[in-house]
């Protein structure tokens, strides 16, 4: 089965009057149709570059380098015309803030015909109904379609631009930080209106959030980003609840656990800074935060290999980190030096 989504070896760095700053360093990602990839990691960890650079959405000043294959073909090599194409039609975005994203002095019922308009995904007379159709999938009444964003709640904004992003019936939606500005009851209910339509309509999802009880409760697979780099992914619960790298621990600690009350009333947090990103020391990118850290780690920087390569089906779980899987002989000599 051709992937949905194949990313590899992805690279961006933003040119800026400071230097050159490397936000996503050799990303890989695959997502299968009908999934629901989640992308984790704290303020600044590049995960709006990886979005952007999916649907080469990135300003001038950023330059891309690798491969993001949408069903076979490469993004980054598309001709604009080509790219036109795709872009709702193939894959659309879902970004955070409804009301920054839609058009204040457009109604609702013309910005979600638009797509379909430019596109040419629906014949013109078929448009009115198909968004009454759209209104009603994200739980709009039809009688919305001639409001005005300021109108709306900011839930309601949040559904119209869902119903926007899947005008064009598109097979991958990317939602950045979609529900984060809402209130947790609404939340709730936007992340339950997305997962209800993907597996609805047999939609590729890739669900951008620093927040991982959002991803666990939404996503097969969960992947984490430290400093532009993927430094673990695997199946949502394992990654979410039984973390492997260091720094994924830490995140998943920063969250109250449903069911685990200690947990609910201290959640760990994560002493120090997020790296510069222009710093290219030796050795893991973790390591000056990492409770673990050994010698061997100033000096060794693993790519991601997997958690329990004996386990059945092992190879979907991998974590770029020294203390787990085949590179725990690294570390083996130099602990046992250390101890008296
Ligand atoms: N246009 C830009 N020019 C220069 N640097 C940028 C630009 N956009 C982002 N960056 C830098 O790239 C890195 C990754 O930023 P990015 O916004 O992708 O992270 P993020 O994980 O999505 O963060 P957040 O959750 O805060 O949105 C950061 O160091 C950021 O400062």
């Amino acid at each position: 089965m051709t992937s949905l989504l194949d990313v590899r070896d992805l690279c961006v760095t933003y040119r800026t009057g400071g230097g050159d700053v490397p936000a996503v360093r050799g990303v890989d990602l695959a997502l299968d149709p009908g999934g629901t990839l989640g992308l984790a990691g704290e303020s600044g960890s590049g995960k709006s570059t990886v979005a952007l650079a999916l649907l080469r959405l990135l300003p001038g000043t950023a330059g891309v380098t690798g491969e993001v294959l949408l069903e076979g073909e490469n993004v980054l090599d598309m001709r604009w015309g080509r790219l036109r194409a795709v872009r709702w039609a193939g894959a659309s975005i879902v970004f955070q803030g409804a009301m920054h994203s839609l058009n204040p002095v457009r109604r609702i019922g013309d910005q979600i015909a638009e797509p379909m308009a430019v596109h040419g995904t629906v014949p013109a007379g078929e448009v009115p109904a198909r968004v009454t159709a759209l209104l009603e999938q994200v739980g709009l009444p039809d009688s919305r379609y001639r409001d005005y964003p300021h109108q709306l709640s900011g839930g309601q904004r949040q559904r119209v631009m869902i119903a926007m992003a899947l005008a064009c019936e598109p097979r991958l939606v990317i939602a950045d930080e979609a529900t984060t500005a809402l209130d947790v009851m609404i939340q709730a209910q936007i992340l339950t209106l997305l997962k209800r339509l993907v597996a609805e309509h047999g939609i590729g999802m890739l669900m951008i959030s620093h927040d991982l009880s959002v991803l666990s409760s939404t996503c097969d697979r969960v992947a984490i980003m430290y400093a532009g780099r993927i430094v673990e992914q695997g199946p949502a619960r394992e990654v979410v609840h039984e973390p492997a790298h260091p720094y994924a621990d830490a995140l998943s600690a920063a969250f109250p656990r449903i069911g685990d009350p200690a947990s609910r009333l201290a959640p760990r947090g994560l002493p120090g800074d997020p790296p510069d990103p222009a710093d290219r020391s030796p050795g893991c990118v973790f390591r000056p935060r990492c409770a673990v850290a050994e010698t061997v780690c100033a000096t060794v920087d693993p790519p991601l290999w997997p958690v329990d390569p004996d386990a059945e089906g092992a190879s979907t779980r991998q974590a770029a980190c020294v203390h787990v899987g085949p590179a725990r002989p690294l570390t083996a000599a130099p602990t046992e030096e250390k101890r008296p």
